[in-house]
């Protein structure tokens, strides 16, 4: 269980300062509306029904980059989800940012702007350090609690989300207690039957290292994507190279070579592979060859076959618990979704503890109509996610804990 206090713990009427994560796709330098908003607008809304005062801070992108943006549309966003008045300041903790923030009234709800704006924010220092920051000790004065909802950034140590919960009473937000919660069960969680995790995507790097790394609480992997295809290579299929122009195969298999082939000699019996995979025939149709029939690969795999599809689905129904980390295919085209929905639907239909973690994977969920209910939880976490089943510590959340043991 976590050690953190929550927000059940805040004391009445608070001014209370709320790390979101917001960071959010841009296109044409809008925010797109996603599943983050919908998740911390419960926490908002909660704070400001409880009649606190609610000062919101996110971040968008990173300096330099085209999704490094003002929250200004967020704030927008933000406020539908919530269903009561966003107001935004263009500010992160200058005159203006301090005025909106003293005269907020009870219920109310304001954002500051993007903290990456703020030089003290994103330079990765330890929360003592951050604590010292002009950003801290300008805004916490101005407020009576912190509040770090924002989970899915926990692995960073910006001024935002280490700095302030060392000088100001903290606790969870909904989405961090949720979060962390279903993250970490798979590592601290009794199961009573198999416990088995889909693995796939393109950033077979991180999920390697996550099958690495829970070898002794996972049952059975059930490998696509990208590191299914790294595997298949080295169980000795030629395949899991690039080919046309790709550049997803040979830089991440030579990095994890020896990684796959220590993990298919010390648990080759939990790993299951593809029997099948899909690709794109001359006509544009999905085309499938078995493992065993490929000779050489000429042209990419872009799902598992629907022989594989048919291996999974009882070994996930069997399942106590299921994980996913990544898809089994480009379900982004419909052809080649029958990998991912057929074990997302074999998960939904069946009565498990499961989480589906992966910002581009948990799409597939809405895209294919499927019940988010019929899920134990989806992430809205990346990076955070691969660091809790690796039980790697989230730095914003080890000093949540130490505030509550202060508090
Ligand atoms: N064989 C494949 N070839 C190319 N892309 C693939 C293949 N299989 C799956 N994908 C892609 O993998 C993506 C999802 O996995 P990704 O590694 O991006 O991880 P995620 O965990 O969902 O997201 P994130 O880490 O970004 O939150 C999908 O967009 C899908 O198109
Ligand atoms: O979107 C995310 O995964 C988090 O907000 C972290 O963002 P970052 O990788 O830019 O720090």
């Amino acid at each position: 269980m976590p050690t953190f206090d929550t927000i059940d713990d805040l004391p009445a009427d608070s001014r209370v300062l709320v790390r979101l994560d917001l960071n959010s796709p841009i296109e044409d330098g809008e925010p797109q509306d996603n599943r983050r908003f919908e998740r911390h607008a419960e926490t908002v809304r909660e704070l400001a029904e409880a009649g606190h005062r609610v000062v919101c801070m996110a971040h968008q992108g990173r300096p330099g980059r085209d999704d490094f943006t003002s929250l200004a549309g967020h704030a927008a966003i933000l406020a539908e989800h919530v269903g009561r008045d966003v107001a935004f300041v263009a500010d992160t903790h200058g005159d203006e940012a301090l005025a909106a923030i003293d005269a907020l009234g009870a219920g109310e709800v304001l954002l500051l702007e993007n903290t990456r704006m703020c030089d003290d924010e994103l330079p990765e220092e330890s929360p003592e350090e951050k604590a010292d920051t002009e950003f801290v000790t300008t805004l916490s004065p101005h407020v009576d609690a912190y509040v770090n909802d924002a989970y899915s950034a926990a692995h960073r140590k910006h001024a935002s989300l280490v700095g302030f919960p060392l000088v100001l009473p903290a606790y969870a937000g909904r989405v961090m207690e949720a979060e962390y919660e279903a993250n970490t069960a798979i590592a601290t969680r009794e199961f009573d039957g198999p416990v088995t995790m889909v693995v796939g995507g393109t950033k077979a790097t991180d999920v390697i290292g996550v099958m690495d790394a829970l070898e002794g609480n996972v049952d059975r992997f059930l490998l696509g994507g990208v590191a299914g295809e790294l595997f298949l290579r080295a169980a000795g299929h030629p395949v899991g190279h690039d080919v046309g122009g790709t550049d997803l195969f040979d830089e991440q298999w030579e990095r994890n070579r020896e990684l796959i082939e220590s993990v298919l000699d010390d648990r080759g019996d939990a790993v299951h592979l593809a029997s099948d995979l899909a690709y794109e025939g001359d006509g544009g149709e999905r085309a499938e060859v078995a493992v065993a029939d490929i000779d050489e690969k000429t042209a990419g795999y872009l799902d598992v076959g629907s022989g594989t599809v048919d291996d999974y689905d009882p070994l996930i129904r069997e399942s106590d618990a299921v994980f996913v980390k990544g898809a089994l295919g480009v379900f982004e085209d419909e052809r080649f979704a029958a990998g991912t929905v057929g074990a997302l639907e074999a998960i939904a239909e069946t009565d498990c503890f499961s989480v589906v973690g992966g910002g581009d994977t948990s799409r597939a969920i809405e895209m294919y109509g499927l019940d988010e209910a019929d899920f134990s939880h989806v992430s809205i976490a990346g990076g955070a996610y691969i660091r809790a089943l690796t039980g790697e510590p989230l730095p914003a959340v080890e000093v949540l804990e130490a505030a509550a043991a202060r508090q």
